[in-house]
């Protein structure tokens, strides 16, 4: 499904390509199978009985007409019995017909509604099966929001599909009884209704490729239309003013897109108009030929009514399932991002013979001439890196902003790959290990840690979900990273729901978030603990006794510690400075401090500042 010769960013959409996204739809329909089988089925036996009424309605009304007709030209007593029995079955075929209607209309909706879900479901299970720096490519993000936004669309196009396959069965019926009489009225209707067709499809051209085009700036749009009104960003737009300039922003483009639109929707509504006039003239000539062959006796009044009721209404369906097969190809092509999105795989991934996690971890991480660069970064964020974190050791990572050390911390706990070199974990490569396993064994805090819109122990047990339901460790962790305190004085105390995007949520200071995500690294008994930042947001008095706790509870484990304080780094067994990306100095507080070097540069400097 690759597509060769296209440059990003540009739109293809020629009859070919459309034709070709049609072979996205057994796809399609194996995921409405999927989703539900029995409502499916359900559908196409409903839709089967459906396309059959229109011509058995205008048959009978042939008949009744006919009937009439003889009857008042029939003198003395007249039998109405056969008469009744005609009215009675029209009837009867209306009442089943605006049945049959609403039951597919139920079907498509549950349908529609169900295949919506189990889409999004399985775009959020991709999604997180994918590395984090697919996630930081701008291309891959486009597809994603693109996959996303196509739900509603998908649901339309499930019941677009099953009804062109409806109507055109309906044609089917309905042709087979205006062949029976004249089969060239047939060709007059083509005639009627395929410019409009070629029409419909050029426009439909225009408005995908514009809608493409716009993606990324739609993106933006969203963006900027989130950072105008959240209660994440009202602080600083207030305090910076920002509110005139994000609006004035907004406008920009949002009037750009709607200029774009609006031009093209007059072209195609001019052009519409046009071949809605031809289609007319094809069905009135149609009409006359019929009226001047009833006139002539060669059909009955009837038949009349019959072939013109038939004639409107296949031009109708025509029409409906011509300009279908636009909108049902354009759904196509959308289908075509949703799959292609399906199909990015990641590259960090459980080997196939995956080793097991040491458990306890012997010697430690090797960092052989390791190097990692950022996909479309120039500079490398880590480069030439060779030391080893030993078993039990507690090691601080120290530098300017920049340098690489949440980078480092990124290559540990595998969310990336070395582009360079290797990282061995007791002397096997990091990549030979059972991911799911390292995962539970490396705990990772960030210092962008998530503040989860969810309860105080939900929050925690993010940390180890799978151990949501044990409020005993919930508990316990939270009085390791003295998170408890806080849980005492919450209204709703553990049950208690943070953040303020649902009812009853109360918004913490960012040292009290932070004891929260500290809480979470506590949930696990992970061998090796990294903890980017952890205390920045922390007042003097809480940093030093969580550090204590820590290098208590962390005994005879392993761990990273980032932080630009000192006080925190010179607790740390030994201490990594980076500059650049590339290893500087390594060694003990006491050892950095008597080589005179970086470290105790940056160690005096901060010293200073305190006296
Ligand atoms: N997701 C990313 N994509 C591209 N470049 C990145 C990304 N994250 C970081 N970088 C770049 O990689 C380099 C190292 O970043 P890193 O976050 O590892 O630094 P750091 O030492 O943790 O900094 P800080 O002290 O500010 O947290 C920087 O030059 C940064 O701009």
């Amino acid at each position: 499904m690759r597509r060769p010769n296209r440059k990003p960013g540009e739109p293809d959409v020629s009859f070919r390509e459309r034709m070709a996204a049609l072979r996205n739809l057994p796809a399609f329909f194996k995921l409405v199978w999927q989703t539900s089988p029995w409502l499916a089925v359900w559908n196409i036996l409903l839709r089967a009985a459906q396309s059959a009424t229109p011509l058995a309605l205008l048959y009978v009304s042939k008949l009744i007409i006919d009937e009439v007709v003889i009857m008042t030209q029939q003198k003395g007593d007249l039998s109405y019995q056969y008469l009744w029995e005609l009215v009675g079955l029209e009837f009867a075929l209306v009442i089943v017909s605006g049945a049959l209607g609403r039951a597919i209309s139920l079907m498509d909706s549950m349908l529609g509604e169900q295949v919506a879900n189990h889409t999004s479901v399985r775009i959020m299970q991709h999604a997180a099966t994918l590395d984090l720096d697919q996630f930081e490519d701008s291309t891959f993000y486009d597809k994603l929001e693109r996959a996303r936004q196509q739900t509603a669309g998908r649901t339309i196009l499930l019941s677009q599909v099953m009804t062109q396959v409806q109507d055109i069965v309906t044609m089917v019926f309905l042709a087979a009884g205006l062949l029976t009489f004249s089969p060239w009225l047939i060709l007059l209707l083509l005639v009627a209704v395929i410019p409009a067709f070629l029409s419909e499809t050029h426009f439909n051209d225009q408005f995908y490729a514009l809608a493409w085009g716009q993606t990324s700036d739609r993106r933006e749009l969203d963006y900027i239309r989130f950072l105008g009104a959240s209660d994440e960003s009202v602080k600083e737009v207030k305090i910076f003013n920002l509110s005139s300039y994000l609006v004035e922003r907004f406008r920009r483009l949002s009037d750009k897109f709607y200029k774009d639109k609006r031009d093209l929707s007059i072209r195609y509504n001019i052009w519409a108009v046009l071949f809605a006039i031809i289609g007319s003239a094809g069905y009135y000539a149609a009409y006359v030929i019929i009226i001047l062959r009833t006139v002539q006796g060669q059909l009955s009044i009837g038949d009349l009514a019959f072939l013109g009721g038939s004639f409107r209404q296949l031009r109708g369906l025509l029409e409906g399932v011509l300009m279908r097969f636009t909108s049902v190809t354009q759904g196509a092509i959308y289908l075509r991002d949703l799959f292609e999105f399906f199909e990015i795989v990641p590259r960090i991934t459980q080997p196939a013979k995956a080793r097991p996690f040491p458990n306890p971890i012997k010697e430690g991480f090797t960092f052989e001439n390791v190097g990692f660069k950022y996909l479309h970064a120039e500079r490398w964020a880590n480069r030439h890196l060779n030391f080893t974190l030993h078993a039990g050791e507690k090691l601080a990572l120290v530098g300017e902003n920049g340098a690489g050390k949440t980078t480092l911390v990124k290559l540990l706990a595998r969310l990336y790959d070395p582009e360079e070199g290797r990282i061995l974990l007791d002397g096997h490569d990091l990549r030979e290990y059972d991911l799911a396993e390292l995962r539970m064994q490396v705990g990772v805090i960030f210092q962008d840690f998530q503040r989860y819109q969810m309860t105080f122990s939900q929050n925690i047990a993010a940390g180890n979900i799978g151990e949501i339901a044990n409020t005993d460790l919930i508990q316990n962790a939270a009085q390791k990273s003295m998170a408890d305190e806080l849980a005492e004085r919450l209204p709703g105390r553990y049950e208690q729901m943070l953040g303020r995007r649902f009812n009853n949520g109360v918004e913490l200071s960012g040292g009290e978030w932070q004891k929260i995500a500290l809480a979470r690294a506590y949930m696990k008994n992970a061998q090796l603990l990294i903890l980017d930042e952890p205390t920045a947001a922390l007042d003097a008095r809480a940093e030093y006794e969580v550090f204590l706790r820590f290098a208590d509870l962390t005994r005879g484990k392993s761990a990273v510690l980032i932080s630009h304080r000192f006080s925190t780094v010179r607790m740390a067994d030994r201490i990594l400075v980076l500059e650049k990306g590339e290893l500087l100095e390594i060694g003990s507080h006491d050892e950095l401090l008597a080589k005179n070097g970086r470290y105790a540069e940056l160690f005096h400097l901060q010293a200073k500042g305190y006296r």
